[in-house]
């Protein structure tokens, strides 16, 4: 495993939320401190919206300049604008409707009701990035990308076994047949996610130990897509006790103590 990788273990789901809001609220007023802003990629699922609702019930939360944070996702179901199951409705009910974000800054992802086909809905997610990048840059910078991990090891809607996960050439995919309802979703592929500086993927409950350990035992990507996640500063895992299960004892850092020099 990567030096620059580490394994963060808290005793239950409502701990590692609030560990994960506490490190977010931190880092991010510090982002918007030194650069003026900050740019998050968010997940959905259980511990990617339970971190959400987290952050939003953090007593620091007003803390934040909201109106300096940028946010995208990393991938979303395609499903009409207002379903309960669509990630960004989701990720505003936790959070996103709670804070006084700059609605410009806010990059959703097409819904399956706005006349789009999921293939142009890709492409027009991919022609997004290209007009929020910097110039000489083809991709915004990520300063925080936020995984779930699926009990097959997959990541924002990078399966097992499918194609996308070995995808380099397009920043955005088009899935169809996800093993993981909806079948059909958006997703950015690996490499835009390994260009974030910081992963955070939160990986909670039993189901996920067996996934995690092959994952930190660097199996491969079409059989493990977390796998492949590294961000380019630093990979941490954020995982509850169940998770941690099949973690070797000496991936694992002093947990929640641990504060590297850019976290
Ligand atoms: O749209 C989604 O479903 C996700 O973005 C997906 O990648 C999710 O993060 C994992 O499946 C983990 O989800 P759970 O925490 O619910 O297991």
């Amino acid at each position: 495993m990567s030096p620059e990788r580490r394994v963060l273990v808290h005793a239950d789901k409502e701990t590692l939320a609030a560990a994960v809001a506490a490190r977010f609220v931190r880092k991010v007023r510090d982002l918007i401190e030194e650069f003026d802003e900050a740019t998050v990629v968010l997940t959905g699922g259980s511990m990617g919206i339970a971190a959400l609702a987290a952050i939003n019930s953090s007593p620091d939360r007003d803390s934040i300049d909201w109106s300096r944070v940028n946010v995208w996702w990393g991938d979303e179901r395609w499903l009409p604008k207002a379903d309960d199951e669509r990630n960004e409705k989701q990720a505003r009910e936790a959070l996103l409707d709670h804070v006084p974000l700059d609605p410009r800054r806010v990059h959703a992802f097409p819904s399956s009701d706005e006349g789009l086909d999921l293939d142009a809905a890709a492409r027009s997610y991919a022609d997004e990035l290209v007009a929020a990048a910097p110039r000489n840059a083809s991709l915004p910078h990520f300063d925080i990308t936020f995984l779930g991990m699926g009990p097959d090891g997959h990541i924002a809607s990078l399966f097992p076994g499918h194609p996308g996960i070995r995808v380099t050439e397009e920043t955005v995919i088009a899935v169809r047949n996800s093993p993981k309802p909806p079948p059909e979703r958006l997703s950015l592929t690996l490499p835009v996610i390994n260009s974030s500086a910081r992963v955070w993927a939160v990986v909670a409950g039993s189901d996920k130990a067996s996934a995690l350990g092959l994952t930190l035992a660097d199996a491969s990507i079409d059989e493990v897509p977390a796998a492949g996640v590294e961000g380019r500063r630093r990979t941490l895992f954020f995982v509850d006790g169940d998770a941690a299960a099949e973690v070797p004892e000496n991936l694992i850092d002093p947990g929640q103590f641990w504060t590297g020099a850019d976290e």
